[in-house]
């Protein structure tokens, strides 16, 4: 799989590296075989012109009978032998098999995936549909324009989702460009929009398909009179206020998350639209902080008091976060979350990433990333679980959730004791846009820093879940996001972090079963 991380692109992109070489030196071989051709025409037509001044004259010459009869007895025959054993066509597709078989190809599912990843960010950036298709993200150029047919692609892969809301702007945008295009008012494109004319009836954007129809018939009023009854029909069907359609049967159900209130407020995070109140804010504090080994103390920064959220800066040098994207690029899978139904990990559209675990003993990075969390928190982290290192691509996220287990979990596997007490975020690279860490009820959003360090505890001292601390990756809308998760099991830790005697979790509660 490729599309949920920046890495798995790179195999992509080298893959069209070697297919533009193919393809090149085909086209190449072509116009050489084609050069050698046309001059075997030119002097057979220079031939003929001496011999417009009169056939007869010319043919009672004989040296030009013969080499007429030579060219017609054995040249032609040359030519099309020439023609018959070209084989770089052949050549070329022998080739085209051996890269299909050989190098990274996106599966139907990256396609899938990566057209559910542009409506995310559509979706919780609130882009303009214009703006993404012009390579424009929140007002900055970053890529190239879409082609109509780029736009189309799209809309009709969205349409086969089932996605409507978001097909019915993709497929508008596709006929607009095609509209702006000189061959737009061509009869094969006029075809065309009439067949989307129809994707949208049946969608139920009758605004939509009115639009086109209005445009196609101000170019061809004539030869395409039979769509005056459908303009009448659809300004009809806009007067009486009709609901039909797919758009409208697609409406979210009651109990879908993505639009339930926490989801909102998710998003709202995401975009910076809410924030602490300044009142909160005020008690934040900067300070430095004495690290428990080490001699140069840690740049604290309080990010949220009540639950403590902190960050720390330059924890880790950028040669260090580096190599650590190094050593986990070629190991990373895509990530997978554990089901308590199933007990399987598998997949899910909640979670696009890859990811790779490392023993903390592994290198000299990895045991340093182990000891600063320990230095910082005071925590035993004999019991801390391997580090999971993660690479979220363009769209990548993972929705709001708790990173301690659920009540009725059994979480005492192996060496790991005990639910996850706290949750460190080592951010191994900045984001040129989006892929902060939300946490919607806090609101709080932290913006992934190269080297920094993200801390915050997930219980309560009484060991009951702090249903704050639901946190969430915002999709990644420019760059690559690369991350080090440290969990930290609750076995031993009573020593730094009493234990309450008396349950104190009322506070949170509320937080539990949101809506
Ligand atoms: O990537 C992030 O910002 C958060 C990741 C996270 O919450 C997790 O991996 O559990
Ligand atoms: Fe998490």
């Amino acid at each position: 799989e490729f599309f949920s991380s920046t890495s798995g692109l790179e195999k992509l992109f080298q893959t069209e590296v070697v297919l533009l070489e193919e393809l090149q030196s085909y086209v190449n071989g072509i116009y050489q075989h084609a050069e050698a051709l046309q001059g075997e025409i030119d002097a057979i037509r220079v031939e003929h012109q001496s011999a417009a001044d009169g056939i007869d004259d010319y043919l009672n010459n004989p040296v030009n009978a013969f080499r007429l009869i030579k060219r017609l007895h054995s040249d032609w025959e040359t030519f099309e032998g020439s023609v018959a054993s070209d084989t770089s066509r052949a050549d070329y597709l022998e080739a085209m098999a051996g890269h299909r078989a050989n190098l990274s190809f996106p599966s139907g599912d990256d396609f899938v995936g990566s057209a559910i990843a542009l409506t995310r960010l559509q979706q919780t950036y609130q882009l303009d549909v214009a703006e993404l298709a012009s390579g424009i993200l929140n007002g900055v150029k970053y890529g190239t324009a879409m082609s109509w047919q780029d736009c189309f692609v799209l809309g009709q892969h969205l349409y086969a989702l089932r996605d409507y809301n978001h097909t019915v702007p993709w497929l508008q945008q596709s006929m607009q460009l095609l509209g702006e295009q000189t061959y737009g008012q061509e009869s094969a494109s006029l075809d065309f929009m009439e067949a989307v004319v129809d994707y949208h009836r049946e969608m139920g954007a009758h605004e939509s398909a009115l639009g086109l129809v209005n445009h196609v018939l101000s170019v061809e009023p004539d030869q395409r009179s039979h769509l005056l009854e459908t303009r009448q029909q659809l300004e009809q069907l806009i007067t009486d206020g009709d609901k039909n359609g797919l758009l409208h049967l697609t409406a979210r159900r009651p109990g879908d998350y993505h639009a339930s209130r926490e989801f909102r407020l998710y998003e709202q995070v995401c975009r910076g639209e809410l924030k602490p109140q300044p009142a909160a804010q005020r008690n934040l504090r900067c300070r430095l902080r004495k690290s428990r080994s080490g001699y140069v103390p840690f740049k604290l920064e309080e990010l949220h008091l009540d639950p403590l959220v902190v960050q720390l800066h330059q924890v880790v040098s950028a040669e260090e976060a580096d190599f650590m994207q190094r050593t986990a690029r070629p190991r990373i899978k895509r990530s997978t979350v554990y089901s308590l139904n199933t007990g399987e990990s598998t997949a899910a559209a909640f979670r696009t990433s890859q990811g790779a675990s490392f023993n903390y003993s592994k290198n000299s990075v990895t045991k340093l990333l182990r000891r600063q969390v320990g230095d910082l928190s005071g925590l035993d982290m004999d019991y801390a679980e391997d580090l999971q290192v993660a690479n979220y691509g363009i769209g990548g996220h993972y929705e709001p959730h708790w990173d301690c287990f659920p009540e009725n979990h059994v979480y005492d596997e192996g060496d790991y004791k005990g639910n996850r007490i706290a949750t460190a975020i080592y951010y191994l690279s900045d984001v040129e846009a989006g892929g902060g860490t939300a946490f919607p009820f806090l609101p709080l959003l932290v913006t992934p820093e190269r080297g920094s360090l993200l801390f915050w505890y997930n219980l309560h001292p009484s060991g009951d879940h702090d249903y704050r601390t639901k946190h969430a990756a915002c999709p990644v809308l420019q760059g690559s996001k690369w991350i080090a998760n440290v969990w930290i099991r609750e076995r031993h830790q009573d020593r730094v972090r009493p234990c309450d005697l008396q349950r104190n979790h009322e506070i949170s509660l509320h937080y539990r079963d949101f809506d």
